[in-house]
């Protein structure tokens, strides 16, 4: 379309008028600076249109006559100009706001007003219960155009944050004119503004799964406008009882590289952002997590809202064990011929305490939680601390010896009672007290770090922090191992027990761990030394592995909505055997789904029922024998730097069964070929004659040595389940599956 000489005349006369009126809204500057750079053809060309007209026609009116441009007729709105009193801006009306608001559930508007975004412009912002969202003002006119010259299209000049998302909001003083930042010669300063910021984060490109933060900062010329956006949002904020308030945060100044230190200090300002209270204590040696942990009262655990460990996997491990080891008031180990009834009690068990098949509320499982209290103090005293299993077992508690770091340290903060140096203290009654499960958070500054990246997909300290401050919370399943050695000597060693999140290998995956043990000098790299001594040895175990066969696919996976939408039946046992754990994760959120063996509502009943469904549906014991080169356990997917996919990429952070993994005896180049199928993304580790797989709840294993018998059971404890087996409910971390 060419210019004509009248729209040719217009436009000059719009510059003019704007070089001699050089106050006025912000759009104005944005569609001059577009004029004055844009001489090109195209732009004269796109300017010709009925744009130019009507921008013309708002330039030209502008200053004093600014409010009688008659352009309601176009079916717009105008309001009050923040900035300058008594004059009129372009509103976009509300409903369109709202329409544009994907993902606010709750379109009940909690706050709406015309603010100054930063480096922006004037946006019109709209606060739902759960959504934040802003649109220009005046975005239709910049749709095609920007201030410098490139495309601008609507999308961009909309944005929106879930509440969920924002991790704090704050009052921040009064800007500084030339910080707010338009662009281009002929930008008018702006007046000084008070301004709040909504602190968010934004998704990489590359892995949705790695964070990092964003502010948006709102300006508005009064403090108490800007005050009570920052009150609103944060009231809603506080509706959210997942996030947290009180943390006690471990480091392990030696795990990994050695940067757990560093990588607090890198973390902490969120947390004071956020206005999160946390407890720091620097480890001091192996096992003092644990102890911590295990030492501490019911009472003292009351007034956090979770751990966070600053370390690795070893670490994490160590503040499991401890929270769980004395409180769990699990089953003894067990064996094949008292398995099915096993089943069926458990079953039972998770009948009563959960009648939904989904996973319990925040507010469920706090009353659950008050329940299991009034049962404990009825009924003595609440942990089994002197559980015989724990006799002679190498966690057993000790004399804990702690020291604190300085509370001079920067960013570093510890307290240590008085009367006993290895108590944790939490002092004053106003703390704030919670019932809300006790989540565990790992900001990674270990070598492997697999929990973090199998439950957020990610290994950045900064993502891990956020997951944190947004409450986010993840069941996990947990397998307690019970071993024990019989040797000439003793013929009955006491068991050992440990609980796991992640893996418990046997083998290879057992010799790794004990040789890498012994090169921890060596930082991570001991791993990949450990890998290939042991690979080269190529030892096998005879051995004898049971493990429950569960040939129906749970009641849970058969409702199965996939992510991806689709909900056919058909193919169901193979899709779900193949389905990625992800955030929101839909055969999580099923559990495994037991009740459809256990309907009645008499418990004898109930027993006869699951007994007589057990025996139905044939789930059996069945045994193996041979000489294997691994035997692994694996709870989730076990994701690692150097195994992209996880040692069981299907695995699933609470579906209620582990991922027993078999490597048979077999020739080196073959056993190599299938470790490198394990570093590459979407190979399958399983698809090897030699490598067997099987989903299972309980497995036994009876190694044959030369001079000693090893006999282990793993029992896989459903999150579910753990609800009423633990202190403050499941065993939570502060996640929601990897993204991607
Ligand atoms: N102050 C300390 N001195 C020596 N060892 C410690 C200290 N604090 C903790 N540990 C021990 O270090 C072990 C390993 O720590 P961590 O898991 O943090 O790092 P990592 O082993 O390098 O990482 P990953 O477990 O991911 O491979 C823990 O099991 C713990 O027992």
């Amino acid at each position: 379309m060419m210019i004509s000489w009248d729209e040719l005349y217009l436009l000059l006369q719009v510059c003019v008028v704007q070089l001699s009126h050089r106050k006025g809204g912000v759009a104005r500057h944005l569609k001059l600076n577009y004029c004055w750079k844009n001489k090109s053809r195209s732009a004269v060309t796109y300017l010709a249109g009925r744009k130019l007209k009507r921008f013309a026609l708002e330039v030209v009116n502008m200053g004093e006559t600014f409010e009688r441009i008659p352009l309601e007729a176009e079916g717009e709105n105008y309001g009050e100009d923040p900035s300058s009193p008594g004059k009129l801006r372009k509103v976009i009306p509300l409903q369109n706001f709202l329409k544009n608001s994907e993902g606010s559930g709750n379109l009940e508007v909690v706050m709406e007003q015309e603010l100054y975004l930063e480096k922006f412009g004037y946006v019109n912002v709209v606060l739902v219960r759960d959504c934040l969202s802003w649109q220009l003002v005046d975005s239709d006119d910049l749709i095609g155009t920007s201030c410098w010259g490139g495309r601008k299209d609507l999308e961009k000049s909309r944005d929106q944050v879930l509440v969920s998302e924002i991790f704090a909001v704050e009052y921040s003083g009064l800007s500084n004119p030339a910080s707010i930042g338009m662009c281009g010669p002929f930008t008018n300063p702006l007046p000084q503004m008070h301004r709040f910021a909504v602190h968010t984060f934004l998704r990489a490109q590359s892995n949705k799964c790695n964070w990092t933060p964003k502010v948006h900062t709102f300006c508005h010329a009064s403090a108490e406008i800007c005050q009570s956006w920052v009150d609103r949002i944060q009231g809603l904020i506080d509706r959210d009882l997942s996030r947290p308030k009180n943390l006690l945060v471990l480091i392990n100044p030696y795990g990994g590289k050695k940067a757990g230190v560093r990588q607090w200090e890198t973390v902490a300002p969120l947390f004071h952002k956020a206005g999160v209270k946390t407890k720091v204590l620097l480890t001091e040696r192996a096992q003092h997590a644990y102890d911590l942990m295990a030492q501490s009262t019911e009472e003292e655990l009351k007034n956090l809202d979770g751990v966070i460990v600053v370390g690795g996997d070893g670490l994490f491990n160590e503040v499991l064990n401890g929270l769980v080891m004395h409180r769990h008031k699990g089953h003894p180990a067990p064996n094949p011929e008292r398995v099915l009834d096993l089943m069926a009690k458990r079953w039972k068990t998770k009948k009563r305490n959960n009648s939904s098949s989904h996973l319990p509320s925040e507010e469920g499982l706090r009353a659950l939680s008050n329940m299991e209290r009034k049962n404990d103090q009825s009924s003595g005293p609440s942990f089994d601390v002197h559980s015989p299993l724990l006799t002679d077992s190498p966690l057993e508690s000790r004399a804990v010896n702690s020291t604190f770091l300085p509370a001079a340290s920067k960013d570093v903060v510890g307290s240590a009672s008085t009367r006993d140096p290895g108590k944790l203290q939490y002092s004053g009654s106003n703390r704030h007290k919670t019932n809300a499960p006790l989540r565990i958070g790992i900001i990674p500054a270990g070598s492997t770090d697999t929990v973090a990246i199998s439950t957020t997909g990610s290994r950045d300290p900064v993502t891990a922090a956020l997951h944190v401050l947004l409450g986010d919370s993840m069941p996990l399943d947990i397998v307690k191992i019970t071993g024990w050695k019989k040797t000439p000597q003793s013929v009955d060693e006491p068991p050992r027990v440990r609980y796991a999140a992640s893996f418990a290998g046997y083998g290879f995956y057992g010799d790794v761990m004990r040789e890498s043990e012994n090169a921890r000098w060596l930082g991570p790299a001991r791993y990949d030394i450990a890998g290939v001594k042991v690979f080269l040895k190529h030892k096998t175990y005879q051995a004898e592995v049971s493990y429950l066969d569960i040939p129906q696919i749970p009641a849970g996976l058969k409702n199965l909505t996939p992510r991806n939408g689709s909900s056919e039946n058909s193919k169901l046992t193979d899709r779900a055997h193949r389905v990625i754990c992800r955030v929101n994760c839909g055969i999580c959120a099923q559990g495994m789904d037991l009740n459809h063996l256990v309907d009645s509502d008499s418990e004898e009943e109930e027993l006869e029922e699951a007994s007589a469904e057990l025996q139905a549906t044939k789930p059996r014991w069945r045994s193996l024998r041979g000489s294997f080169h691994s035997v692994g356990g694996a709870v989730m997917s076990c994701r690692n730097d150097k195994a992209p996919d996880g040692l069981a990429a299907h695995a699933h952070l609470a579906d209620g069964l582990l991922h027993l993994i078999l490597i048979r005896k077999c020739s080196r180049p073959s056993y190599l070929r299938q470790l490198i199928s394990l570093t590459r993304r979407g190979a399958d580790p399983f698809n090897f004659d030699f490598v067997e797989h099987y989903k299972t709840p309980v497995f036994t294993f009876t190694s044959v040595g030369e001079e000693s018998i090893w006999n282990i059971d793993g029992e896989l404890f459903p999150a579910h389940q753990l609800t009423a087996q633990v202190a403050r409910g499941l065993v939570n971390i502060y996640a929601r599956g990897p993204e991607d």
